[in-house]
């Protein structure tokens, strides 16, 4: 028996890939606590107004070895024809804002605008290429993205460009999130070469990859037709709802309503207590989050216990929000607040603007993540979150009509924070479970990447290693 516990798209993309290797026809079982299956993805589709909510994730990216290897599982699934790209030429790729000093201003986009002052920014970006250049290298092993980008770009960019995107990416605050999250390939670049900009520029003529290209029918078309990012015809939840037919199809058999409680590693399998009953499985797909499993373990192994649960996550609450007729004055992606700002909103979705949503305007406000407790203490009501998403909607975007349909949750502990060291705590567990030969894989958001295309990787790499 291989046990899979969560079915978020981490344990569902997992079953997949056991479904597909499993040449010794051992029983699968994946478990999932809830009654639901998809996770953090969910897609609440009004027929009637035709309208739909996403309250989490809700676009893909198509580009690098990840992106190309969920392509690759969307054609597995024949889900092609539901694909919808928003390409590169799209206002909504085109135009991403930040909201400070009570306006909105566009993010440059082009190489031309490296040349210029474009407010927020006090002086053009350019200088920020020279600053790097001229910036000796400080060897560390790990350091914030802020204290990155601040010593080496400015703090102009710092402030109004990466604080920023960290909150639209993990929800978490830049001063915190280690460099090596989203800032990898520079921070090794700055290591080895001194500057970001000569290493990126020695990188361009080296160009060797240790993994070769994934060449797929949709990734290819993705290339050839400029997609920014992607996202699914009826909601992204179209495909944590393929993968579960598929699975149970393959013979998956699928426990809801089910916690895993305890685990315990017996000679060389896992005794898995699901409800009240023990399952003994000879290798378990974890996909839960780290600090779930970590409770998990009890008091057998203790240092892997205690790494897993040091890894924090933040709660998001997310307010969507349609209004009558197409209403924005701007045409993009959203906008982004920086937190010194000290407002209660982390950003704004325009909805309507990457998909149709029959003429009427749909917005998704973000709100908290590692500022919730600051802004909205630790219980709030969800009629509280809501008044704060209409009336910074009011504030921001000038929009006075009150919405016809609206949705709120929150959602608890979603989005891990990488802080700094993360990258070797990771290594640490990694390497405790290898030398101790447990019978386990760490799939998922907790670990390596946040984004959907990470998770989804994640499972098929972990697959792909177990030996049957
Ligand atoms: C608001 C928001 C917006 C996002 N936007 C994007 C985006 O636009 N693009 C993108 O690429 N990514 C985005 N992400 C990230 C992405 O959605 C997540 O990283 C991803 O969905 C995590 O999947 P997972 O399977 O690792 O975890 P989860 O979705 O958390 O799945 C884990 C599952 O395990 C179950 N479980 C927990 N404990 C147990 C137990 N003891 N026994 C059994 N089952 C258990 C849970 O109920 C859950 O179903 C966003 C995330 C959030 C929260
Ligand atoms: C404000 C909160 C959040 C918003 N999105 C997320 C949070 C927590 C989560 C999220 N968004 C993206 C990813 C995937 C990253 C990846 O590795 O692929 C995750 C986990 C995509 C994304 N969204 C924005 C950016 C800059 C990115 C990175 C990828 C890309 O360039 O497309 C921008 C953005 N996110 C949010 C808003 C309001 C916003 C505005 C411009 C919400």
């Amino acid at each position: 028996m291989l046990v899979v516990l969560g079915g978020g798209i981490g344990g569902l993309s997992a079953a997949h890939y056991l479904v597909k290797k499993n040449n010794v026809n051992a029983k699968i079982l994946l478990v999932e606590g809830t009654n639901y299956l998809g996770g953090w993805i969910k897609s609440i589709v009004h027929n009637d107004k035709g309208v739909i909510f996403e309250t989490g994730p809700r676009t893909i990216r198509p580009t690098g070895y990840q992106g190309a290897n969920t392509l690759t599982l969307i054609e597995e699934l024949n889900l092609t024809d539901k694909v919808k790209p928003i390409l590169k030429s799209h206002p909504a790729a085109k135009n991403r804002f930040i909201y400070t000093n009570k306006k909105l201003h566009p993010l440059p986009s082009s190489l031309k605008s490296l040349f210029f002052t474009h407010p927020p920014f006090h002086k053009p970006l350019i200088l920020s290429v020279f600053k790097d250049l001229l910036t000796p290298r400080k060897k560390v092993p790990d350091e914030s993205l802020y204290s990155f980008v601040e010593r080496r770009l400015g703090k102009d960019i710092a402030d109004y460009a990466i604080s920023p995107m960290v909150c639209g990416i993990c929800a978490g605050d830049a001063k915190e999130i280690s460099v090596r999250f989203l800032m990898a390939s520079l921070f090794e670049a700055e290591q080895e070469h001194g500057s970001i900009i000569k290493g990126l520029l020695k990188n361009m003529f080296n160009k060797s990859s240790s993994k070769p290209a994934i060449k797929g029918i949709l990734s290819e078309r993705a290339k050839v037709e400029k997609w920014s990012v992607w996202t699914m015809d009826g909601g992204l939840q179209t495909l944590p709802d393929k993968l579960s037919s598929k699975i149970a199809d393959n013979g998956v058999d699928i426990l809801l309503n089910e916690k895993c409680t305890s685990l315990r590693f017996i000679d060389d399998s896992v005794q898995c207590r699901i409800g009240s009953k023990d399952i003994h499985a000879r290798h378990v797909i974890s996909s839960i989050s780290a600090n779930g499993l970590a409770n998990l373990l009890g008091d057998d192994h203790k240092f892997l216990s205690k790494e897993l649960s040091l890894i924090d996550f933040v709660t998001v609450g997310v307010v969507n929000l349609a209004y009558n007729g197409e209403i924005l004055k701007q045409n993009g992606f959203g906008f982004l607040v920086p937190p010194f700002e000290g407002l209660p909103i982390l950003g704004i979705i325009f909805d309507s603007c990457c998909t149709q949503q029959n003429g009427k305007t749909v917005l998704t406000v973000m709100m908290g993540g590692r500022w919730f407790n600051k802004y909205f203490g630790e219980n709030p009501s969800k009629e509280k979150l809501l008044d704060t998403a209409i009336s910074q909607v009011k504030n921001i975007l000038l929009i006075d009509e009150q919405p016809v349909l609206s949705n709120c949750v929150i959602l608890k502990d979603c989005i891990p924070q990488y802080v700094i060291g993360h990258h070797d705590r990771v290594k640490r567990i990694q390497s405790y479970i290898d030398d101790k030969k447990l019978p386990l894989s760490l799939v998922g958001s907790s670990y390596n990447g946040v984004g959907l295309n990470d998770v989804i990787l994640s499972s098929r790499t972990a697959v792909d290693k177990i030996t049957f």
